[in-house]
């Protein structure tokens, strides 16, 4: 695991979307994971900027996104494929048909994620999975749990996770309860790793994540089993480091 420490949250946001450019000009056909939240916003700020000056072509890019709440439509502007459009995807050249979020509302029930997870295993690796972090230490929407989630399915959020995101509604008990998340396992499967964690309030769950046991118990920490991780933090999140 690599750990690059920035001055603040801007730093910290252009050392990431150096990242996924330099990934991009490389291999103009990558496919790419997104997450969501209030972290990541700034790198997709800077990836617009880099488009807008003529630096980056995402014609070809497919992006497969961690997680989407239960019981929100894409068109809901509190869905995270709302958020996604609004922060990147509308500001970019990228085909919408190559742009995936896990599906909140069509499946059956006892089946969330499951042609998600079959998409992403006949679209092919991932190259670079972007993540971002809860307080309480999830990933994507994997909460702490007894084990580790394997695929992408439903998660039951936990009260600090919705507690969390309230601030984006208009009251908690608008929150969803639920959310379809890539797994852990999925997760995993990707070939290179970067988890972007700023502020002061991230700062003793970085420390487990990093330098803690692995459990499922803080479900961030099984990145030290990844072999290409990288955690790009600003010094608030770093000081226990
Ligand atoms: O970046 P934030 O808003 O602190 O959220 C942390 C993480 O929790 C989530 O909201 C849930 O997956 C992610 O989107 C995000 O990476």
């Amino acid at each position: 695991m690599e750990v690059i420490v920035k001055k603040n949250y801007e730093e910290m946001s252009k050392a990431a979307a150096t990242l996924f450019a330099a990934e991009i000009m490389e291999n103009p056909k990558t496919i790419l994971g997104m997450a969501t939240g209030s972290t990541p916003v700034g790198l997709y700020k800077e990836l617009v900027k880099m488009y807008e000056a003529g630096d980056l072509d995402f014609s070809q890019v497919t992006t497969f996104n961690l997680d989407e709440y239960i019981g929100l439509a894409p068109e809901h502007d509190q869905s995270y494929h709302y958020f996604m459009n609004d922060n990147l995807f509308n500001h970019v050249n990228i085909n919408k048909e190559n742009v995936h979020v896990p599906d909140g509302v069509g499946f059956e029930a006892g089946e969330a994620g499951k042609a998600y997870e079959e998409l992403m295993a006949k679209t092919g690796q991932v190259e670079i999975q972007l993540l971002g972090l809860g307080c309480n230490g999830h990933i994507g929407f994997n909460e702490p749990a007894d084990e580790f989630t394997k695929v992408t399915g439903e998660i039951d959020l936990t009260d600090s996770t919705i507690e969390a995101n309230k601030r984006f509604f208009e009251k908690k008990e608008d929150v969803p309860r639920k959310a379809v998340s890539m797994g852990i396992g999925t997760i995993m499967r990707a070939k290179k790793i970067v988890l972007l964690v700023n502020g002061e309030n991230k700062a003793e769950i970085l420390k487990e994540v990093v330098n803690g046991p692995v459990t499922p118990k803080v479900p961030g920490s099984i990145l030290q089993f990844h072999p290409h991780v990288t955690v790009i933090c600003d010094e608030e999140a770093a000081k226990y480091l």
